[in-house]
């Protein structure tokens, strides 16, 4: 199973983990996708090592932060990466791209957006392709940077007009950008509505999107391209491609880097069709319940609690449901009833849970992944595996006595004993994963309030 994850900070919103499991399962390639909150960057390649990722995607705000440090490693990055000074894309075990062992990166965002100049500039324009790019950030970059290597590929010149709240940015991009195939000028963000009839081509790079563009009427021929999949357009007149569209061609220019697959030509026609829309439709159909999962030692229990306690939510713990049900200790079930028995309990606590209303917040016992019925019913909620390293978890348990598959004569012993259960289920946890966050050099305190971050729009509140 390859393992993929997106990277950011907040993360929990990002559709990417749809869009993935609809690659590999539209491309027979057996994946994992899941969310890494972090940090830093730096922090997502050391998670990605120890969870043993074959590829990052990377979003706001860690884009430019992943071009530094890919570079300062000497990593092999693309044109694309260069040119907009940002990377989304970090696949680990490349074999031919490059030719090189190195991670390679890239930014597919660039691709994306050349893909779209392909299908609806075409390259036989011989005129200037007249064009106002609303924001100066991130994307606006990525769209100036494609717009510079389709015009070297195809030699289709564009004058692009920048729009902004604050016009100095613009003309950063501008000076960045101008060159044989882009003419840049700015222009202040109110002027857009009086000047959008002069516009053939108009790509939307607003993060908040302002009253006048919430309803659009385009020239006939003018195809309008948005990268803000939170809310449409209205458009009357003209093309309007969704940031839907947008966010899955860079996420299937990612699916093909990663695994080196051809890509049917059908499934690009199909995304440009708006065929996949429902693919990035069914994230909130999640029950209001959180499952904390992770090793022994990872936080599970003291995280859930206070989690619970800052929250409208109900804690439970599937160790303690257990033990209500049987009257007896986890040490004494696994002596006298067996493991199995153990995680078949596990299956009926976790059955009630799901069965009961109102927002959850639960803690469960490391190895409840290892059966696959209990893997099944995790994700009917939303799934956070907190992470810690064996020797962290070891010492965080160093004295305690009431976990039997730890019984150790020592932390050493622990350690070993802890690294043999990550080993076995690690592509377990990372199978059922909504999202990933470490916790080594952090409080419990401070674990909670990055979880009510995340999740308040999602369970909580
Ligand atoms: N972020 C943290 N930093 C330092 N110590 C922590 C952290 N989170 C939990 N601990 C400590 O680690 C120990 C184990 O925590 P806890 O019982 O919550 O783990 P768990 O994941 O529920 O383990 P189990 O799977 O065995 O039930 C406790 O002593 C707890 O105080
Ligand atoms: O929300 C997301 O998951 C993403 C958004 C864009 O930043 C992309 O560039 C990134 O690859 C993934
Ligand atoms: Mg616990």
């Amino acid at each position: 199973m390859l393992k993929f994850a997106v990277v950011g900070s907040p993360i929990y919103h990002s559709k990417s983990p749809l869009i993935f499991a609809k690659f590999g399962s539209r491309l027979g390639v057996s994946c994992s996708y899941t969310r890494l909150r972090v940090s830093s960057f730096e922090e997502a390649l050391e998670l990605s090592e120890h969870l043993r990722i074959d590829g990052i995607n990377i979003t706001a705000p860690f884009k430019e932060d992943a071009f530094r440090v890919c570079k300062a490693r000497g990593w092999g990055v693309s044109e694309t990466a260069l040119l907009s000074g940002a990377v989304n894309t970090v696949a680990f075990r490349r074999s031919t791209e490059m030719g090189c062992a190195n991670p390679f990166c890239t930014n597919t965002d660039v691709l994306a957006i050349e893909k779209f100049l392909r299908r609806y500039i075409g390259t036989g324009s011989s005129e200037c392709v007249k064009t106002a790019l609303l924001g100066a950030g991130g994307a606006a970059r990525a769209v100036l940077a494609a717009m510079t290597l389709y015009g070297q590929d195809t030699g289709t010149k564009f004058d692009v007009t920048v729009f902004n709240r604050t016009v100095g940015k613009a003309s950063l991009l501008a000076k960045k950008f101008a060159g044989d195939h882009v003419t840049v000028s700015t222009a202040k963000l109110e002027e857009f509505p009086t000047r959008l009839e002069t516009f053939e081509l108009i790509l939307n790079c607003l993060s908040v999107r302002p009253e006048e563009l919430r309803k659009l009427e385009l020239g006939k021929n003018a195809v309008f391209i948005d990268a803000n999949y939170r809310e449409r357009v209205e458009v009357t007149g003209g093309v309007y491609v969704p940031g839907e569209t947008w966010l899955l061609a860079q996420g299937l220019e990612a699916f093909r880097i990663f695994t080196e697959k051809d890509i049917d030509p059908n499934i690009w026609d199909e995304i440009f069709d708006n065929s996949w829309e429902h693919v990035l439709k069914n994230s909130r159909s999640k029950k209001p319940v959180v499952f904390l999962i992770g090793l022994s030692g990872t936080g599970k229990t003291t995280v859930g609690r206070l989690l619970a306690a800052v929250t409208d939510a109900e804690h439970v713990d599937t160790d303690v449901l257990i033990e209500e049900r049987t009257g007896m200790s986890v040490s004494e079930i696994f002596e006298k009833l067996t493991e199995t028995r153990f995680r078949e309990l596990e299956t009926v606590v976790l059955s009630d849970v799901l069965r009961k209303d109102g927002a959850q917040i639960v803690s469960t016992g490391g190895g409840i992944v290892l059966k696959a019925e209990n893997r099944q019913q995790l994700t009917e909620g939303h799934v956070i595996w907190l992470w810690a390293g064996p020797d962290e978890c070891a010492s965080r348990l160093a004295g305690t006595t009431d976990r039997p598959l730890l019984k150790a004569d020592g932390v050493e012993e622990t350690v070993c004993k802890l690294k043999v259960m990550l080993n076995e289920r690690l592509d377990l946890y990372f199978s059922v994963a909504d999202l990933v966050v470490p916790t080594e050099g952090r409080t419990p305190e401070e674990i909670v309030q990055i979880l009510s971050e995340e999740l308040e729009t999602y369970v909580i509140g």
